[in-house]
């Protein structure tokens, strides 16, 4: 049975992650000291150098979600500055900006960085589409949930069990599981 430390300081990210890898008899324990993030233009540097960091800080295989979300009409805006702008704007500064845009299209991505200590990190991609909502529905998940409409529902109501059929981060660990195997 595998063992892991996921290095989040984020709540709904590891409750999701947790009921995902449970359900493959993968043990999952959080740890929020974090990692030191790089500047990059994409996330998949930022996991693959945090779950180096960290699983040779801690001495134990180690994940971590760098995630997030992509919109067409402001070039792939916020991007890898999604957490930054999450906290300091919000959805509502998110919505304003997509005021008079027609094209709503959006990318969640999820990259799941996994390193053993002594390892090479992999890296585990996975991304789902869907379009901007123009105001924020329902009250589950986390983040951006609100505002991104998967098939006429926002993750914000689908509910997590729905989310996790479908979401960036269920595709990302699916890779990872088939790789661990
Ligand atoms: O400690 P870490 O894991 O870094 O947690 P974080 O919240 O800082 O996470 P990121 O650096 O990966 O930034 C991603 C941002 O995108 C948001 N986000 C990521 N996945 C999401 C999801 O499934 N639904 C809604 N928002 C999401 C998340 O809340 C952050 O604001
Ligand atoms: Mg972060």
């Amino acid at each position: 049975m595998h063992k892991i430390v996921f290095v989040t300081g984020n709540k709904g990210k590891f409750g999701e992650v947790k009921e995902i890898l449970e359900a493959k008899d993968i043990e999952v324990i959080q740890n929020r000291d974090g990692y030191p993030e790089l500047q990059e233009d994409d996330l998949e540097p930022i996991a693959a150098y945090g779950a180096k960091w960290a699983s040779e800080k801690l001495g134990m295989p180690v994940m971590v979600d760098d995630s997030g979300l992509f919109i067409k009409a402001l070039n792939g805006f916020p991007g890898p500055y999604s957490a930054f702008v999450e906290e300091n704007l919000g959805n509502k500064k998110v919505l304003r900006l997509m005021e008079d845009e027609k094209d709503r299209s959006a990318t969640f991505k999820s990259v799941i960085g996994y390193c053993e200590p002594g390892g090479e990190p992999e890296v585990f991609t996975g991304t789902v589409g869907g379009n901007i909502s123009f105001e924020e529905r329902g009250t589950g998940g986390f983040g951006y949930d609100p505002i991104f409409d998967y098939n006429g529902k926002t993750f914000g109501e689908l509910g997590n069990e729905e989310k996790n059929k479908v979401s960036h981060r269920r595709r990302a660990l699916d890779k990872f599981f088939e790789w661990l195997d």
